[in-house]
């Protein structure tokens, strides 16, 4: 079930970018023997491990793919803080690109790099699904939320200063425009993926001009797509229920917020299904699209061989849909659902032994079976 619907959602989303947003998914660069150059910037922490193991599959698999791999660190140009140029050049390039997680200082030092890439390449939508894995039980079976958050703006826009000593400010900065384009592909992808209903996550009671903003121009856009039912709900209540039971509901619907809330509510949803080891995403843009698991650094297990790579495997199964290589994304989809539920190579996060080496070693097993 996983591997039908999430194959789904994934494969129709590039037709949805193709058509309504002209996508750079089939653009991009290639070697002389026609092999697809994809960036992939491995990250800090666990980002290299797990990389490391998405490139073995990706060759025993025999992937048409070559990477291009870069470094992201911040880069202090004209006053502002910036990708280095070779990463820039490389992703701009490629038009794809597979990310580990970066690391973000936590009160003090440079702003995120994470999100400086979201916006130096307007990777407008960040599509985060979230699927039981069947044959690793959670306390609930059938899990099946697709979540969309809009990814350039909001509470994430880094407008921060000092009023006087003590007090502060941050803004949260959101656009028609960016609401739009989010909005706007939320609907296509419920389309696209045959879901009949859009939900927009929001708290417009209290950020009445903010939320409100977002609320009202999704109701706009709702008028363009007479098959889907818009519906609203303010984001507590959307946890609440969620956690109460996430296959009451939200099963059938794509959810689209404001950006903070999607980083917070993506990380709930995967709770529910065995934690963030296993949640991929992808934040889709015109220009580019760069596909990166939910999770960070992981500091506390890096190092150790401990990681679980699933996430960032199954973002790069997205990422192979994005570019049109279904075949591959399903052979490689299929042998890590089937490592999992076979359990006998589980990582320390879904209760196994396993390092992510073994993990791995036992998805290329898998990969011919
Ligand atoms: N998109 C990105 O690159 C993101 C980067 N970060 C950054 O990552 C750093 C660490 O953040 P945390 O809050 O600790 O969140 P985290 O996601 O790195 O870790 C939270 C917990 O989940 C576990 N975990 C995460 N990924 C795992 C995996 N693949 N396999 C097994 N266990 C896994 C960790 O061991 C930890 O116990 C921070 O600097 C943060 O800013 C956080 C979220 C997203
Ligand atoms: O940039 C970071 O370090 C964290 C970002 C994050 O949690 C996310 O937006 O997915």
């Amino acid at each position: 079930m996983f591997r039908s619907a999430f194959a789904r959602a994934a494969r129709q989303s590039a037709p949805v970018m193709r058509r309504r947003f002209a996508t750079a998914a089939g653009e991009g660069a290639y070697t002389q023997d026609g092999k697809r150059i994809v960036t992939l910037i491995p990250g800090d922490g666990i980002g290299p491990e797990i990389s490391k193991s998405v490139v073995e599959i990706f060759k025993a698999q025999g992937v048409p793919v070559v990477w291009e791999t870069v470094d992201v660190y911040p880069i202090l140009k004209d006053g502002k803080t910036t990708i280095p140029e070779d990463s820039l050049l490389s992703i701009n390039k490629n038009k794809v690109a597979l990310k580990g997680p970066l690391a973000t200082p936590i009160g003090k030092g440079h702003v995120s790099m994470n999100l400086t890439l979201r916006r130096t390449f307007d990777l407008f939508a960040n599509v985060r699904p979230c699927k039981s894995i069947v044959g690793y039980k959670t306390p609930f079976d059938d899990v099946d939320t697709v979540l969309i958050r809009e990814n350039t703006e909001g509470e994430y826009s880094g407008i921060e200063h000092v009023v006087v000593d003590g007090v502060v400010q941050s803004i949260k900065l959101i656009t028609e425009e960016a609401s739009r384009r989010c909005a706007t592909y939320a609907f296509e992808y419920a389309r696209a993926i045959g879901r009949g209903k859009v939900t927009v996550v929001h708290k417009a009671n209290i950020q009445k001009l903010s939320d409100g903003l977002f609320l009202s121009v999704a109701e706009e856009v709702a008028k363009d797509y007479p098959d889907i039912k818009l519906d609203e709900m303010l984001l507590d209540r959307v946890c609440l229920q969620i956690v109460q039971d996430p296959t009451k509901g939200w099963n059938n619907t794509v959810m689209v917020m404001p950006n903070l809330y999607g980083d917070i509510l993506s990380d709930l949803c995967a709770g529910l299904i065995g934690g963030l080891g296993l949640t991929p995403s992808g934040n889709i843009g015109q220009k580019a699209s760069i596909f990166e698991s939910v999770h960070g650094t992981a500091p506390d297990i890096a190092g150790k061989d401990l990681a679980n790579p699933t996430a960032l495997l199954l973002s790069a199964v997205m990422m192979l849909r994005h570019i049109k290589m279904d075949e591959h994304a399903d052979t490689i989809q299929k042998a890590v659902l089937k490592t999992i539920a076979e359990g006998k190579a589980r990582t320390g996060d879904l209760g196994g032994k396993a390092t992510n080496s073994a993990f791995t070693k036992e998805v290329i097993a898998n990969l011919s079976k």
